[in-house]
């Protein structure tokens, strides 16, 4: 087994190979997570608690009384961003009003006083999430900020008398999805355009709270399924592709975990547009080409056994009300998800299957989630590293970041 990095860029240290053993003591995955990542990702069912209470305290009521909007923008960055896409997928393709994400500062020229913004930053204070929500009050639309209390998020709020979700910042944005993602969905439900309620939400929190159970530390890796999902992708380029959209959401969380946490470089999408394109893959030098140049009698540290490989995780989604809910047919997307089960099998590339389950949208997003938000995390222990520092994103903000004025 490789050693950590000597000599390289500070702060950045881990294992070369993936070592099995680093998951079977639980205190020492515990003092290798100084950040407190897996206790934080555990509690995405308390978050979904947490933040339906305080809606229950937020006055929206000035939301609901201005009428359907004309659209409805969510903007933010990172896990933030993703809330967008959340709303959009939970909304479905009836959703009578365009929800349209926004990842960069400011907003579209278009948005204005018919138009509900809704800003969202973990800590409060990204650029992207205030740029939006200054435009949004200077330019009359209705707003709604998300994120953390005594913020410039909360102040901008307070200024543009808004209403803002106090989300208590305990963890990093990426582990604090569910409690930036329930209030957007609230204040959508507020608006007429979700029908989010109680029952899913206390529903989808228990899922959360039982697969963070299956998936704690002191499980073993052969009834752990995080455990097993991360060791099966060790060493490998993953690709994740979800078979619907709400499927495809999870998808993408999947690589922004992966990438984050564990440092993996990760392939996401719909299995739909990948079917017309990047299904080629299979057929590549990581994949079918890799697998049938493998020599299964070969000392494992030849260069054909140890070459890396593809490895697919597919999610899976048999949808809730196909009829009313989809544009596509679910047995279209079921037919697409069986076909590329074949293809990987054909050419000898592993394939990890997650089928959702649950019976709201929100459910059944919690299901693809759960178990890969920790999978990120086991992986990324796996291979010695802190899952919550990540240098080169200090780094990235640090050289791109102007210096204060006087510090030139
Ligand atoms: O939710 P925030 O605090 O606005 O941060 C946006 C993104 O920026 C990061 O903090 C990285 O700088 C991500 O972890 C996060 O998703």
């Amino acid at each position: 087994m490789a050693g950590p990095l000597e000599g390289g860029v500070p702060g950045v240290a881990g294992h070369r190979h993936a070592d099995e053993s680093l998951l079977d003591d639980e205190k020492s995955m515990l003092a290798n997570d100084p950040g407190g990542m897996l206790r934080a990702t555990a509690s995405a069912g308390a978050q979904v608690r947490e933040a339906a209470a305080l809606a229950a305290e937020t006055d929206l009521s000035m939301l609901a009384d201005e009428g359907r909007p004309r659209a409805v923008v969510v903007a933010g960055i990172g896990t933030a961003g993703l809330t967008g896409s959340i709303l959009s997928t939970v909304a479905g393709p009836r959703c009578p009003v365009p929800i349209i994400g926004h990842r960069s500062p400011g907003l579209p020229g278009w948005v204005g006083a018919a138009d509900v913004v809704i800003a969202v930053s973990a800590s409060g204070r990204s650029p992207e999430a205030l740029a939006a929500a200054e435009a949004a009050a200077r330019r009359g639309a209705r707003l709604v900020a998300v994120g953390n209390p005594d913020s410039e998020l909360e102040a901008m709020a307070a200024r543009a008398r808004a209403p803002f979700f106090a989300v208590p910042r305990r963890a990093p944005a990426r582990a604090s999805l569910w409690g930036l993602a329930v209030p957007v969905l609230l204040a959508a439900r507020a608006i007429g355009l979700v029908k989010v309620n109680e029952a899913d939400l206390a529903e989808t929190a228990t899922r959360l709270d039982a697969d963070a159970e299956r998936c704690r530390p002191g499980a073993d890796s052969f009834v752990n399924p995080a455990k097993a999902l991360a060791l099966s992708l060790a060493g490998s380029i993953p690709i994740v592709w979800g078979s619907s959209p709400l499927a495809t959401v999870a998808a993408r969380r999947f690589a922004d975990t992966l990438a984050a946490n564990a440092r993996y470089p990760v392939m996401a999408g719909a299995l739909g547009e990948a079917g017309r394109g990047r299904v080629g893959l299979l057929d590549g030098v990581f994949g079918g080409l890799a697998e049938s140049s493998r020599d299964i009698f070969a000392d494992s540290d030849t260069e054909e056994t140890s070459a890396t490989r593809l490895r697919l995780v597919l999610f899976r989604d048999g949808g809730l009300n196909p009829e009313e809910d989809a544009d596509e047919p679910v047995a279209v997307e079921e037919r697409r998800a069986d076909a590329v089960q074949t293809l990987a099998e054909r050419r000898g590339v592993r394939c990890d299957v997650l089928t959702a389950e649950g019976g709201s949208a929100i459910e059944r997003l919690a299901s693809l989630t759960a178990v890969p938000d920790f999978a990120s995390l086991y992986l990324a222990l796996a291979h010695g590293l802190d899952p919550m520092a990540v240098p080169a994103i200090s780094e990235m903000k640090e050289l791109s970041n102007p210096l204060p004025e006087g510090m030139q």
